[in-house]
């Protein structure tokens, strides 16, 4: 069947937005031959950006049993639509942690996206930025944060930290986030080394060893000035500082005291998988957290990330925002997340697969179709604000 266009069911009200303008436009065929089906997207990005960065984006670690659990986690509940409520115009809306966006939907951070386009970062947050969808900058991005967040213009973005061994360095990247608008900071915690990945093992190809994803280093005037040679005369010298920064292996729970001084916003933990560490967190006075993964991409054999969330949410969801990520997909799984206890979702790997095939557009029309499928799913499970989802939502599968 045609899809219905139902005038004023787009969230916000606007013509533009939600599903009946997304259907719209692909229908009008403005938004070029994209498929909607994420993995239909992710096999013509694997011919658009190559079989190496391909590799590495999908980069799995071990076996891939952690990634494909993320999926059958999510497939083994299922959702209840409820009838006749007439949800004909809807609200996705909400605001957390000070910040107003469109949807519980935020672009996850990903480092090296040079390697996926020319454009990297700077096109996606530009894409973000059209939707009002807030982006997390990685501190592995391929272009110098000042110039990612010009692209976002004064769009809503916080900023990911891989905390570096240097406190002048930390100090540095996080006055820098600062001062280039972003509001929240996210501590990653699940990799104080890359998990055993063998697609990226096997083709020998890790983008930071050939400068692609070092730039907040190489940009850094306190990481420069401990050079003795500029990174752009000696780019061995600095990608042989950067790995010294980067090994964080000594990092433990007393740390974290000190990005209280050094950060006067809220505070997330990423890479939360265990209720005692997600007690830990809010003990420790953090604002909230993110229960992933990591898309698979560290520890084979990790529990899948939605089988975290249930036991995490019921420990600390009362008390502070609970964010997810790891496996979502599409409108479906979003509403189940935020069913089973999460506050939010971040997604990765489907938006660079969108970067891949056309740059910012190409993010754009990913984002822009899981809010539209978003919008549309939760209208046919009878809601009218995203608000309402709750646990009644869903049942597990027989
Ligand atoms: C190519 C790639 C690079 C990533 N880089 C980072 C990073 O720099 N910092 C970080 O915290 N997480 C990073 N992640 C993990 C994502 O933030 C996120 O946890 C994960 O992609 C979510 O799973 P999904 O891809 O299944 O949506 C990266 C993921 C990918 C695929
Ligand atoms: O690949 C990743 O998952 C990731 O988090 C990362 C870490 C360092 C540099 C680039 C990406």
């Amino acid at each position: 069947m045609r899809p219905a266009v139902v005038p004023g069911a787009e969230p916000g009200g606007g013509r533009d937005g939600g599903h009946a303008g997304f259907v719209r436009r692909l229908f009008a065929k403005q938004e070029g031959h994209w498929p909607t089906d994420p993995r239909a997207l992710e096999e013509l990005s694997r011919v658009r950006m190559g079989a190496t960065a391909a590799a590495y984006v999908a980069g799995s670690a071990g076996a891939g049993a952690t990634e494909a659990a993320n999926r059958a986690a999510l497939d083994r509940w299922r959702l209840v639509p409820r009838i006749l409520t007439g949800s004909t115009v809807r609200s996705l809306a909400v605001d957390l942690l000070g910040t107003h966006m469109p949807a519980p939907v935020l672009a996850a951070p990903v480092g090296v996206q040079g390697i996926v386009h020319p454009d990297g970062e700077r096109a996606t947050a530009r894409a973000c930025a059209e939707l009002g969808v807030p982006f997390v900058t990685s501190t592995m991005s391929s272009t110098p944060i000042e110039e990612v967040a010009a692209a976002g213009g004064d769009s809503p973005r916080w900023f990911q930290l891989y905390w570096p061994n240097s406190d002048e360095i930390a100090r540095s990247f996080l006055a820098r986030a600062r001062a280039t608008g972003h509001t929240v900071l996210v501590v990653t915690v699940d990799t104080m080394s890359l998990g055993w990945r063998p697609p990226i093992l096997d083709q020998s190809f890790l983008p930071m060893l050939d400068g692609v994803g070092t730039a907040m280093f190489t940009s850094d005037p306190v990481f420069r000035a401990r050079l003795t040679a500029t990174p752009e005369d000696d780019p061995r010298q600095a990608v042989e500082m950067w790995d010294r920064e980067l090994g964080t292996a000594g990092r433990t729970w007393d740390d974290l005291a000190v990005l209280r001084d050094w950060w006067s916003g809220p505070i997330l933990l990423k890479g939360v998988l265990h209720p005692a560490d997600a007690r830990h967190a809010v003990d420790a006075g953090l604002d909230g957290i993110i229960v992933s993964n990591h898309g698979g991409r560290q520890v084979d054999g990790a529990v899948a990330a939605l089988d975290a969330l249930v036991p995490i949410a019921r420990e600390i969801g009362d008390d502070v925002p609970v964010l997810f990520d790891s496996g979502i997909r599409n409108g479906a799984d979003v509403i189940k997340a935020l069913a089973l206890g999460a506050d939010a979702v971040l997604v990765g790997r489907p938006y660079v697969h969108g970067l891949g095939v056309g740059g910012a557009a190409g993010v754009r029309h990913v984002f822009e179709g899981l809010l539209a499928d978003l919008d549309l799913t939760l209208g046919l499970l009878g809601l009218h604000d995203i608000r309402q989802v709750g646990p009644d939502l869903v049942v597990p599968a027989p």
